[in-house]
């Protein structure tokens, strides 16, 4: 199967789910009940009130440790936004097969439209169609560029909600940046916020059509994001969880809160303080479900070090070595499934790599 083979308006008119699309029991263990998490208030940390500043950080601290994830309300999007970039994503996955394989992924690229992720798998495929967008700050406006020279002009409304989404994305990482070394207790708080300023972002769109057998699929199998940290909104309807405290638990939906969660990159650059969340998403058989997803990565040839205070005493108690975000990208897309072992075995081969050159 390729992206163009896979069409979910034929697979939900059908009985039963193709069998590439089964993930094995454990994958699929439901979950047990909702997880308790914090919800921060930003505005006070926005608005420069140091109190309110402290508290969010404890907060973020705590769900970090524990298992990476935690909701943010008030993160200071203009008034409407969230809704129309989640209109835009309906407006886009509903266009024509043909219109939307105008936008296909070109191999090796990041950018571009696929479904069930088929191109690089053949098994345990996601019941997910996805648009996937690569940003770096602009001018240039490389989001809406893209949409535009592939899908025309007169889809030209696509590329700029997007846009200015993404925008809006990136400056709410960068002040997730600050809270998260406000939390870690740095001397330079603004550590993490300079280490990203001259990063770039990966912007995924995610449709989940309705599945009839939705016990044997997934939306997207059990897996830890790679990139530093994800900011994600979701619609009204429950399909995102999180592995925490040994089982599956549910991170319900809240209107205005968005969820953020740590990633492997970001799990590094804390020395190992900071969890990255392992999560998955289901399905069900009678709603589509939506979620947009921004992953932050550090520019692609920096060096990933935690700031010298997280390394007590020597190098010996760095958790992980010297690496940068091309190699760990290189790494997981070389047909590597991405799970909670991912970093652990990156740093393995990378440590092993090097031992092999030295000797
Ligand atoms: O749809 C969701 O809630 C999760 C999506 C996700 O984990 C991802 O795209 O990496
Ligand atoms: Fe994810």
């Amino acid at each position: 199967m390729n992206s163009s083979d896979v069409n979910f308006s034929l697979l939900q008119s059908q009985p039963n789910v193709p069998a590439e699309f089964f993930w094995p029991e454990k994958d699929v263990a439901p979950s047990e009940g909702d997880l308790d998490l914090p919800i921060i208030d930003l505005s006070g940390f926005l608005n420069g009130n140091e109190a309110e500043t402290q508290l969010a950080a404890k907060a973020v601290k705590k769900a970090c440790m524990a298992h990476g994830t935690f909701l943010v309300v008030n993160h200071g999007f203009k008034s409407g936004l969230a809704e129309k970039a989640l209109e835009i994503s309906s407006l886009f996955f509903g266009l024509s097969k043909d219109e939307k394989l105008r936008a296909y992924r070109i191999p090796g690229n990041i950018s571009g439209y696929t479904a069930g992720h088929s191109q690089r798998f053949s098994s345990n495929l996601p019941w997910n169609e996805t648009l996937t967008l690569a940003f770096k700050k602009g001018p240039p406006h490389v989001v809406e560029d893209f949409l535009t020279s592939r899908l025309g002009n007169h889809r030209q409304e696509i590329g700029q909600v997007f846009q200015e989404f993404c925008d809006a994305m990136n400056g709410l990482v960068m002040d997730l940046m600050e809270l998260l070394g406000i939390s870690m207790g740095l001397k330079d708080r603004t550590y993490y916020r300079r280490f990203f300023e001259d990063g770039s972002g990966i912007f995924r769109c995610n449709y989940y059509p309705p599945c009839k057998q939705p016990e044997k699929a997934l939306g997207v199998g059990p897996h830890n994001d790679p990139t530093a940290i994800t900011v994600l909104l979701q619609d009204d309807v429950v399909g995102l969880e999180v592995f925490a405290a040994g089982s599956w638990q549910t991170v319900r939906p809240r209107p205005g809160a968005l969820v953020v969660n740590v990633g492997d990159t970001f799990m590094a650059l804390s020395n190992g303080n900071y969890r990255s969340c392992y999560h998955r998403a289901v399905v069900n058989k009678e709603k589509v479900r939506r979620s947009l997803v921004f992953f932050s990565c550090p520019r692609e040839d920096k060096i990933i070090v935690p700031p010298p205070e997280l390394v007590e005493g020597e190098e010996a108690s760095r958790k992980y070595p010297d690496f940068t975000w091309a190699q760990l990208q290189k790494f997981t897309q070389s047909g590597y499934r991405v799970d909670n072992t991912t970093l652990h075995n990156f740093s393995s081969w990378l440590v092993s790599n090097s031992d092999k050159k030295s000797t």
